[in-house]
């Protein structure tokens, strides 16, 4: 079995590194035949990803954050290749999820020598993601740490504070299960897996291979409510917090009459005034 490392050389905040002399040693102890490419600007590890497919590599292994993720998962989709992750993110929601190892040589081990399971793969306005994807205020906040200039949970704390002074909800009316519902949108969520990243549980009870996105709907954020929505993600609890409603769905569209930015796993995409939200079920293979 030949496995493919896709080395983001610019996740995560630890720069002083050399990932890949670690990523040799751990899967050269372990006795695995790999080979490690690295990616040269953003969006690179989707054809990277294609290629080593193509190639015939049997697992080919995002190594960064949850965007890398997303490159390399986007290219395995249809291939017979599955999508290992060694986590270098700051959030890193899939492989929390998934329970890979958060340290490279647990990660690389995993990788070297996994199970394979299948898994659902959300798509919103046609992009694809495997973790959350959602519009309002995570969309915003995201797109302001982009540009933040430092990275980090930190970073994204105070970010999240300072634009929540200024944030205001959007109606929208969204259409799942022959239903309509006209609310406000301070926070459109959906989920293939649990959590935004950093155990940040946006959907506790979302299960990643049944099928379903879980809708999380946030129409409004009090300083109460804010703080009962963040120790909901913090401690799991938001389901049942009341902070939030929830729906489950494989089909979802929203509209509204000004414009929202969405997000696909935890990446700002752009602003829209209408989403469509589907999931294919178990179309993606990973090795965990
Ligand atoms: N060689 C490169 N140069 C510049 N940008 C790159 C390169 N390779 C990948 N990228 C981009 O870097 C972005 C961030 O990567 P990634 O999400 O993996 O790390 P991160 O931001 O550190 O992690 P997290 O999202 O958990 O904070 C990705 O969206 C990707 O497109």
């Amino acid at each position: 079995m030949r496995i493919c490392f896709i080395l983001n050389p610019t996740s995560g905040t630890n720069r002083t590194q050399d990932v890949p002399a670690l990523l040799t040693r751990y899967a050269t102890k372990v006795g695995a035949d790999f080979a490690i490419w690295l990616t040269e600007f953003a969006g690179h590890a989707e054809t990277l990803a294609q290629q080593a497919a193509a190639e015939g590599f049997r697992v080919v292994v995002a190594v960064g954050g949850d965007g890398t993720v997303n490159e390399v998962g986007r290219g395995l989709l249809g291939t017979a290749a599955a999508l290992g992750v060694v986590p270098r993110g700051s959030g890193n929601g899939l492989a929390r999820h998934l329970k890979i190892p958060l340290d490279i040589a647990g990660a690389v081990r995993r990788a070297c020598r996994p199970t394979f399971q299948r898994i659902d793969v959300g798509y919103l306005n046609g992009r694809p993601f495997f973790c959350t994807a959602g519009l309002g205020f995570d969309a915003h906040v995201s797109k302001m740490f982009a540009q933040a200039g430092t990275r980090g949970l930190s970073t994204y704390v105070k970010v999240a504070l300072r634009e929540y002074r200024r944030f205001r909800p959007t109606p929208v009316q969204v259409e799942l299960n022959n239903q309509l519902i006209d609310t406000d949108c301070y926070v459109l969520a959906f989920a293939n897996a649990a959590q935004y990243g950093n155990n940040a549980y946006i959907a506790p009870l979302a299960n990643i291979e049944d099928g379903l996105l879980d809708v999380c709907l946030i129409d409004g954020l009090s300083l109460t409510r804010a703080v009962r929505v963040g120790v909901g993600l913090a401690l799991g609890t938001l389901a049942t917090s009341g902070g939030a409603v929830y729906h489950t769905s494989h089909h979802i569209l929203v509209r509204s009459t000004t414009p929202i930015g969405f997000h696909i796993d935890g990446d700002y995409i752009e602003d829209a005034i209408a989403f469509e939200a589907k999931l294919a079920p178990l179309a993606l293979e990973v090795a965990v």
